[in-house]
């Protein structure tokens, strides 16, 4: 049977019900000892047993003696004390017998003989002592209930005599991975396989959140198989995560499987990602059905899962960090769901800016590149850039202020560049977005961006660069840093099969061409050739087909996807092809000269003279570097 009509819940009511009709949670509690407490959650408040200090004891080295018996001590007028008649010898921390009331500092003593002092100062009573309790007061409280146990938590805990208490178990949450289809990490691989990841995600964030992740070995798509799975699940968990099966397929039991065993209470929420997700019970336990794809997979554990983890250990959700952001782009959505959009986040001009990122179900590196999210309400049709918006952030403001955002034409060393900059400064990063060099002229012009790789041939000069940006940003005065010169050529699989040599093969009969998006500087240079030969861009199969980076135009040769495609050198060496060389070109980055003199920009351009960077790039090959980081026009 399908299940193809789900419920459209929002998603606050549907929590919200799945709570009532879950109950209360029996919370486990266990006793522990106090040294082993470090981020548990504390069932009960905790009151000291014992003062600390418990005795008046010395705060510092030196005599514990009488204060009246110093009263008349001056520079002028120095008293001589008598071992055992007036003081006793201290060290830090030494009891203090009930007959003296204050400790002089061993430095402020003149030794006249093993047995006398003098001293020239006056001390005052209860001077340097710690009084008992001055610390700790029996009976005092030092952590409330519900509070989640930290190291300094634990030295007070200690100091007020408490050894042992009672904390809530940490959950054990099972998870199950379901799917015919589904194969280790490690397998080798054939066509229709997929890799379970998502219930090792969930092991991480379930530890993350505190309980004990225990992950079952991967179900076939086999209803019997589930149901026994969740059954010995649920009577060895607390809660059960059961993954995938949960839309409209012919295999997609779970919702089957909690109905016949438990109860199911919601299928369907109005959420994008995550919208096929299922809330019920088995066993008297929360079984939450997450969707496949693993955007989806991730969304549905932060917003519903993760709650009743905590819940579980009596953890109350903490409230999101949001800052405001610039949106930089139209970000679209339906009026059916409140939609999750992820976000790259810079800080440029004093202000924060957001620029959505892949918006798919399965786009696991967009989980992986987000500084936060956008959450576009159910009624909303969409969102227009330049608007002000809500970001839940998934990264820190600090290290969003020190990242350098670099928009514009990909080349593989903006990501060496990257990586050695962070490792000559760990305060510093850099964010890269490919958009072509076009577009990052654009991204500076509405300040976007702190850079921009460009290589724009001037089709009339044969000059590089500067008339695009003097034409282009005209309100802006520019830098061009000199970045490389690079080999752009043919990337073709080994041997060169099918003879390429020259732009007019590229017209031959039977072969497929893969291009470069509009805007990008390779795309301009193979219009350029085309021009001057004559060719005209429908004569090229594949001409049409776009990809957005070298190494994305490499893959598809290396796939076979395509037979030839054009672009640098050591994107055809990364992907194992052979390289036929065209032409050099002027590979720049335009800096706004408002941003020259930022820090992070001068250790960008240090990075880029370095020897690291220049040992990487001879190591790639095809790049001539003799005036990277000079500033070439200004
Ligand atoms: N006709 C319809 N088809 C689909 C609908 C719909 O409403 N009508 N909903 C779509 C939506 S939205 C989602 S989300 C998915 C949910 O799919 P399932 O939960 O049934 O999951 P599967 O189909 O088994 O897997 C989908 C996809 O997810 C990835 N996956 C699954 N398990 C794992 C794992 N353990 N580790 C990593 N990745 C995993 C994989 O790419 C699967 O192909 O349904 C749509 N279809
Ligand atoms: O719910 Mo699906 O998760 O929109 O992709």
């Amino acid at each position: 049977m399908q299940n193809v009509y789900l419920s459209n819940y929002e998603l606050n009511e549907a929590i919200e019900i799945y709570l009532k009709k879950l109950g209360n949670f029996s919370l486990n509690k266990e006793k522990i000892s106090t040294w082993d407490a470090n981020g548990r959650i504390t069932c009960n408040p905790m009151f000291s047993i014992i003062s600390s200090p418990h005795y008046n004891s010395s705060a510092m080295d030196g005599i514990a003696t009488k204060s009246e018996k110093t009263f008349s001590a001056s520079d002028r007028n120095h008293v001589i004390l008598e071992e055992f008649e007036d003081y006793i010898v201290v060290d830090t921390g030494d009891p203090i017998p009930r007959e003296y009331d204050c400790v002089i500092m061993v430095e402020d003593l003149i030794k006249v003989d093993e047995k006398k002092i003098e001293i020239y100062q006056s001390a005052t009573p209860w001077q340097n002592i710690r009084p008992l309790g001055e610390d700790i007061v029996e009976n005092q409280l030092i952590i409330p209930s519900n509070h989640k146990i930290r190291p300094v938590d634990i030295g007070a805990l200690i100091a007020g005599g408490i050894n042992s208490l009672e904390v809530y178990k940490k959950p054990v949450i099972g998870i199950i991975p379901t799917g015919t289809e589904l194969v280790e990490p490690g397998t080798s691989l054939k066509i229709g396989d997929i890799i379970d990841f998502n219930s090792r995600v969930f092991s991480a964030q379930v530890s993350d959140w505190g309980g004990i992740a225990k992950r079952y070995n991967i179900v076939k798509d086999n209803y019997q198989e589930i149901k026994n799975t969740v059954i010995k699940a649920s009577s060895e968990c607390d809660m059960v995560l059961i993954n995938a099966g949960s839309s409209a397929g012919r295999e997609d039991f779970t919702s089957e499987v909690i109905s016949e065993v438990g109860e199911l209470m919601i299928h369907g929420v109005a959420i994008k990602p995550g919208k096929p997700v299922m809330m019920g019970k088995v066993n008297n336990k929360p079984i939450i059905g997450i969707p496949g794809f693993p955007v989806s997979a991730y969304f549905v554990m932060e917003k519903i899962a993760k709650q009743i983890v905590e819940g579980l250990q009596g953890i109350e959700s903490k409230v999101d960090k949001v800052i405001d952001a610039t949106l930089t782009k139209r970000a679209m959505s339906s009026l059916k769901y409140l939609e999750f959009v992820r976000v790259k986040l810079g800080y440029i001009d004093n202000k924060f800016i957001a620029t959505p990122l892949a918006r798919g179900a399965g786009a696991t590196m967009s989980l992986v590149k987000a500084d936060g999210v956008l959450e576009i309400d159910q009624n909303v049709e969409g969102i227009e850039a330049g608007t002000i918006v809500k970001i839940k952030m998934l990264n820190s403001e600090e290290n969003i202020k020190n990242t350098l955002v670099c928009i514009g034409s990909h080349d593989p060393i903006i990501d060496i560049a990257s990586d050695i900059m962070h490792q000559r400064n760990k305060m510093y990063f850099l964010s890269s977005a490919n958009v072509g060099s076009m577009g990052g002229i654009m991204s500076l012009n509405k300040g976007e961006a702190h850079m921009a790789p460009i290589h724009l041939l001037n089709m009339e000069t044969g000059e590089y660069n500067k008339s695009y940006v003097e034409k282009y940003i005209p309100n802006k005065k520019i830098c061009l840093v000199k970045c490389v010169k690079r080999i752009q050529g043919f990337m073709v699989k080994k041997g060169n099969p099918l003879n390429v040599k020259d732009f007019k093969d590229l017209s031959r009969d039977g072969l497929k061409f893969v291009n470069r998006q509009r805007g990008s500087g390779t795309r301009l240079l193979l219009d350029y050739n085309l021009k001057k030969l004559n060719i005209s861009p429908e004569k090229i199969s594949g001409y049409f087909r776009e990809e957005y980076t070298h190494l994305a135009v490499a893959a598809a040769v290396s796939a076979g996807d395509a037979d030839v495609g054009l672009g640098v050198y050591s994107a055809a060496t990364m992907m194992n092809l052979d390289f036929i060389p065209v032409c050099n070109e002027e590979y720049d980055i335009a800096i706004p000269e408002e941003y020259i003199e930022m820090n992070i920009v001068k250790e960008f351009i240090k990075t880029i003279k370095s020897k690291t960077f220049k040992e990487e790039l001879e190591k790639l090959g095809g790049y001539d570097y003799t005036e990277t980081g000079d500033i070439i026009y200004q």
